[in-house]
């Protein structure tokens, strides 16, 4: 390091990768880099150098060692130095600096450590080599600055007492700062010394790292959306170091004396408000954090644009021009490291960092030793005498077209909108009318079978769905409950009644009316049909059961007619019985009778026969003797006729006690079938109320269902008009880059045509010259803002196409479950086989954002890249250049007031055209409002003639059932066969 010697300022430009928030929003990088050389490429082609090029994956520890370490040694031998971290927001300075992580924590990752903790490092690790030769004092200083003394009064009060301080001591603690205690002045040597700064003197690097934090913790910092700590001020940290030698007749002489300072400035993003979102205090502070850079940026300018030969350098303009004096074109060896986002949506301002960092490449600096600050003072004095001799003045930029432009296409946007927002009400108002009709088409059909229904049953009307159908066989129930003690017989004609036909008809009926009106409730539906309550497991098995039940009680009524008969015939048979009975009774008596007379009579006989002992007598004893025979036979027959008889009699009982036994069994019968008519009445409402409660389930499905369709077809519609929009932005962007590169091609030719009449010398025609110039130069600066818009739409467009991607991919890992994100990515076949549809079409979804997010960054890039060609800031700088004499000036002026004149009038008529629009619009609006009402009305009528129809056929079904059950009572109360013949004549009419 040469006393004396110009040296420039070296530039580093570091890239930090891209953040999470740059990743979720797909953001592709935009910046090239190549091994080993100091070159970057931003959009396809334009390249710049530096000195130091880091790339993202550029380790903290070589950013250091490549570029700044050096620097260190210097300070020992008395040169100041400086590292200037400059950037956009959220760039990576604070990063690169290290002062703001924490880093003098011992626990901290060493890989992660920035700059200024490593320069302590290396400054006390150099004091102690050095330690035998040299005495060194170490102080330090640390001060946030904020430009603008001005913002101060804008704040509220807290604010106010930071703020005003435009030089903020970090080493204070906040309760301790007085106002305006800290000054800058400038010392005679030319530096810059800044009064009543706290300089701590330390003794360990430990001790500088705990300055470090204490000062960087309260610094102001604050949340943007691009950076969740954005350091809200220039912060500069100076490690002061005073070498001397031990002997103490040098001290005293100064001779060894020397004095470095060592500036670790960590400046705040170069941002613009509209990126970084912010509003308020936080807009103010960037307005003013923006002021302080371009201060500094008018500087770099200055010094760099001649090789720093301007005679005026705007030092003065800020705060931190003032404080950097010395590291910017005076005594410091300084380095800048310009930090970039990769980023394509910060395109722009990597380009304007890239540039800034170029110009500052210009500046030369002439480090000396700090040995002697008298001279310095001279040198310093001098540079303002240079820079005071020469004033330039400083030209305002218009942007009246800018504004105009800016006004033009709000307006195009927001009759855009309005247009849209018109087609959407017409497209609702058409579907509500194709609603109304498809229900008075229904309606229409109802009727219809409702009148055929009223025809089939020859009934006035039939309503009460649910009751139609379980009435029939409650009545039925009800009556055999009610008579089956007192009239036996009175039952077996409703056993012949068939009540399942007549549900049959109704269900087919009602389930006829379900599919063609909406909103009826059907309880006749059967399952599998259309709106009806589907398959399942439990309908069928209460079908079944409902089935086994009808079963079991025909086969009961069937069996108890049966036993009913049986019995008849019994009791006849046993009535005939009794006659016989009494008769054999009378006749077994005569018998006995007989028998006894037979009996004395043989006994008579007996006697007389013993007596008689004559021929003549045996003759007759012979005779009685054969007598006896006789009557001894008629006896016996006698006997056996009784034992028949009472074996009869026998048998007779024993039918009374079979029939007794049957009139019990037929009894058991009755109650069984009571009780089943109660067990089919329970299941029958049981059933109702299931099919019911399904039927609704349905009701709901299929609500869910048209919901889900019309959400569909809702997304479809919204999907084709954004397609719509970015296709017709897509076109409009084509179209302006059309529109700039035509533009540019006629301001070449005017220029050319300028250079070529210059040369020639002619003087005719200044007006039309400068005019037709200019005019170029206005389509071109139109057609870059145009094209800047649009690059500004497509960004925004990615950012939402991307957030919507990101919310489609978490509903497409909530659908495939757990292990989801690794089944989306590897898209294997076995998984895409239970795959549902849902999760198809998610998939498709995907496809098509991804692909449209591609397109887009093509798009970005594309427009990039041509707004890069083109350069619009570094021509604005030349473009007035053309402007030699007063003449051309004013004639310039002139073409550009009546362009201004007439995009102010453009404008006024578009305004105008606007409000027509927007009255025509409210018209529609209130059109539709009105249309939207009639519907509504039409709605109501509708549904309240609906209902009237459904209570008419309720009541019609409830006097229908009423009239049946009187007939089935009247029968069951009375039976003869004239009524039970109208009631089966009703069935088979039913
Ligand atoms: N080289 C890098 N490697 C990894 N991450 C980085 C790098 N540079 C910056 N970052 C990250 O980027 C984010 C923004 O960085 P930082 O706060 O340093 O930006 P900044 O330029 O100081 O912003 P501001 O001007 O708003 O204060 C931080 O989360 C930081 O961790």
């Amino acid at each position: 390091m040469a006393d004396g010697k110009v040296i420039p300022v070296k530039v580093a430009l570091r890239c930090r990768p891209l953040v999470p928030k740059e990743i979720e929003e797909s953001c592709g990088e935009c910046l090239q880099f190549f091994p080993d050389m100091q070159q970057i490429i931003i959009g396809s082609d334009k390249a710049f150098t530096y000195d130091f090029v880091y790339g993202p994956q550029t380790l903290q520890r070589d950013v250091y060692e490549t570029s700044v370490k050096q620097l260190v040694k210097g300070i020992f031998n008395g040169y100041n130095a400086t590292v200037l971290a400059y950037g956009q927001t959220g760039s990576g300075k604070t990063f690169t600096m290290g002062g703001g992580y924490g880093m003098s924590h011992p626990d901290a990752d060493q890989e992660l450590v920035g700059v200024i903790p490593r320069v302590i490092a290396d400054i006390f690790e150099g004091i102690n080599k050095r330690a035998d030769e040299f005495d060194f004092i170490v102080k330090v200083s640390y001060m946030e600055v904020f430009d603008d003394e001005e913002l101060c009064s804008l704040l509220d009060l807290i604010v106010l007492q930071i703020y005003k301080e435009d030089l903020l001591d970090l080493l204070v603690p906040v309760s301790k700062r007085e106002d305006g205690c800290v000054q800058i002045r400038e010392e005679g040597n030319g530096g810059i010394k800044v009064q009543g700064l706290t300089e701590r003197q330390v003794v360990s690097a430990e001790g500088l790292l705990r300055c470090l934090e204490e000062g960087s913790n309260s610094r102001t910092t604050g949340s943007t959306a691009m950076n969740a700590s954005s350091s809200r001020s220039h912060a500069i940290f100076t490690i002061h170091v005073e070498r001397c030698t031990c002997s103490l007749l040098i001290v005293f002489f100064r001779q060894d004396l020397c004095k470095a300072k060592f500036h670790l400035v960590d400046l705040a993003g170069s941002e613009r408000a509209k990126r970084t979102q912010a509003e308020g205090t936080r807009f103010k502070e960037g307005v003013n954090i923006n002021r302080g850079l371009l201060a500094l940026g008018n500087v770099i300018s200055a010094l760099g644009d001649d090789g720093g030969k301007r005679p005026h350098i705007p030092y003065r303009d800020s705060k931190l021009t003032r404080l950097l004096q010395d590291s910017l074109g005076g005594n410091s060896h300084t380095v800048m490291i310009a930090c970039v986002s990769p980023a394509d949506t910060n395109m722009e301002e990597t380009l304007g960092t890239l540039r800034y960092a170029d110009r500052a490449r210009k500046i030369k600096n002439k480090p000396v030793v700090n040995r002697d600050p008298q001279a310095a003072e001279i040198v310093r004095l001098k540079q303002v005498v240079q820079g005071l001799q020469v004033q330039l003045a400083q030209s305002g930029k218009g942007d009246f077209s800018t504004g105009s432009e800016e006004r033009l296409k709000a307006l195009q946007e927001e009759n855009e909108r309005l247009t849209l927002n018109l087609q959407a009400a017409i497209n609702e108002s058409a579907l509500n009318l194709e609603r109304a009709i498809a229900k008075e088409m229904a309606f229409e059909n109802l009727k219809q079978k409702v009148e055929k229904l009223k025809e089939k049953f020859n009934f006035h009307s039939i309503s009460h769905l649910d009751e139609t159908y379980v009435k029939p066989e409650n009545d039925g129930m009800e009556t055999e409950s009610e008579t089956v003690d007192s009239e036996p017989n009175s039952d077996i004609p409703h056993a012949k009644i068939h009540p399942e036909e007549i549900y049959k008809e109704m269900e087919t009926f009602f389930g006829d009316i379900d599919t063609s009106g909406e909103g009826v409730m059907l309880s006749g539906k059967e399952e599998g049909e259309e709106g009806g309550v589907p398959h399942s497991d439990q309908h069928n098995v209460m079908m079944e059961r409902r089935a086994e039940l009808n079963r079991d009680l025909a086969d009961l009524n069937g069996r108890l007619e049966n036993a009913e008969a049986y019995r008849k015939q019994l009791m006849q048979s046993s009535e005939s019985w009794d006659s016989i009975k009494l008769k054999y009774e009378d006749n077994i008596k005569n018998l006995e009778m007989n028998i006894e007379k037979l009996q004395e009579e043989k006994g008579q006989l007996h006697k007389e026969l013993h007596n008689k002992t004559n021929s003549a007598a045996s003759k007759i004893a012979e005779t009685r003797r054969q007598k006896l025979q006789q009557l001894e036979a008629q006896i016996g027959d006698m006997r056996s006729k009784i034992k028949e008889q009472s074996k009869m009699l026998k048998m007779k009982q024993q039918k009374e006690e079979q029939v007794c036994k049957l009139s019990q069994e037929i009894q058991l019968m009755k109650q069984q079938r009571v009780k089943m008519y109660k067990q089919l009445k329970e299941d029958n409402a049981n059933f109702q109320k299931w099919r019911q409660a399904k039927n609704k389930e349905v009701m709901q499905l299929k609500a869910k269902e048209r919901k889900h369709q019309a959400e569909m077809a809702k997304m479809e519609r919204q999907s084709e008009r954004q397609q719509t929009v970015l296709r017709r932005k897509a076109e409009e962007a084509a179209a302006a880059n059309r529109r700039l590169k035509e533009a540019l091609g006629r301001q070449k030719q005017a220029h050319d045509e300028r250079n070529r009449k210059q040369e020639t010398n002619e003087a005719s025609g200044i007006g039309n010259r400068v005019r037709k110039l200019l005019s170029h130069d206005l389509d071109v600066a139109v057609s870059v803002e145009e094209v800047k818009r649009h690059k500004q739409r497509f960004l925004v467009d990615r950012k939402e196409l991307t957030q919507h991607l990101q919310e489609l991919r978490s509903q497409l890992d909530e659908a495939l479950g757990p292990g989801a994100s690794k089944r989306r990515t590897l898209n294997d076949s076995s998984s895409k086989d239970v795959e549902s549809k849902e999760v198809e079409e998610l998939r498709l979804e995907i496809k098509r954002y991804e692909s449209d997010i591609e397109l887009r960054t093509a798009q970005i890039s594309d427009l990039q890249q041509k707004l890069l060609d083109v350069d619009q800031d570094e021509k604005t700088k030349t473009r007035f250049n053309s402007l030699h004499t007063m003449t051309e000036a004013k004639c310039g002026l002139r073409f550009l007031l009546n362009q201004a004149v007439e995009a102010k009038v453009g404008m006024i008529e578009k305004q105008n055209a606007e409000t027509g629009e927007k009255t025509n619009f409210e018209d529609l609006e209130k059109e539709i409002e009105k249309m939207r009402e009639e519907i509504h009305e039409e709605r109501r009528t509708h549904s309240q003639e609906l209902q009237a129809l459904r209570r008419e056929q309720e009541q019609e079904t409830i006097a229908l059932l009423e009239s049946l059950k009187n007939t089935s009572a009247e029968v069951d109360q009375a039976p003869n066969d004239v009524l039970r013949k109208r009631v089966e004549s009703q069935e088979a009419e039913i």
